[in-house]
């Protein structure tokens, strides 16, 4: 994996996430309702940092939770039988929230399209919104983010790799890559 090009460095990460937080609450008028939902792995931490953010605007902290989606993958085609639900963790009723997904890439859309599935498994919130850090293209469906960190042309070889101080335990980046040669 030969690495092309730097897209984001740590400050361009952090003032990323404050303008998204600042679009949320704006967007939202203030924090009442929103609850953030992280995909795993790299949207936990992002939504977790947008979160603080809020509360630092606003003065109230939005809950966090989790979407882990690997169960429900339309390219999951072995498992004969519905895989399990329950793929959703948060501490708050979802029903009739205003549910904000994080992730850190989008990419064909299948990510996201999943996650809707396991929060309407879970609860009918009132409006689902999406935030990433990088929306790359190359959407399979017809799915948008409402926040957006960076947009970044890309073409299909290549790939967007999120460095997060939490799960690499390297200062925070973004980094198009490219495989082979
Ligand atoms: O729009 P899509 O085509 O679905 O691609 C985007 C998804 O791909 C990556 O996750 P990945 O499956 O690599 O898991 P990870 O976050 O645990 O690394 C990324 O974090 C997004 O969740
Ligand atoms: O480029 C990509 C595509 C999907 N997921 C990523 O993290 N990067």
């Amino acid at each position: 994996m030969r690495i092309k090009k730097q897209i984001m460095d740590a400050e361009g990460v952090r003032r990323a996430l404050t303008r998204i937080a600042h679009e949320i609450v704006e967007r939202n008028k203030g924090t009442e309702g929103l609850v953030l939902l992280g995909i795993r792995t790299r949207g936990v931490p992002l939504a977790e940092r947008i979160a603080r953010k809020i509360s630092i605007i606003e003065g109230t902290m939005p809950p966090v939770g989790y979407v882990d989606i690997t169960l429900y993958r339309d390219d999951l085609t072995y498992f004969e039988e519905k895989p399990p639900a329950a793929q959703t963790k948060v501490n708050v009723p979802i029903t009739d929230s205003k549910v904000i997904l994080v992730d850190d890439v989008l990419f064909t859309g299948r990510t996201i399209r999943a996650a809707m599935d396991a929060v309407i498994d879970w609860g009918r919130p009132q409006c689902i919104q999406l935030a990433v850090l990088v929306d790359r293209g190359h959407r399979e469906l017809p799915i948008r983010a409402d926040y957006v960190g960076k947009n970044v042309p890309t073409s299909h070889r290549e790939n967007i790799a999120v460095v997060l101080e939490e799960v690499d335990n390297e200062p925070d980046q973004a980094l198009i890559t490219e495989s082979g040669h």
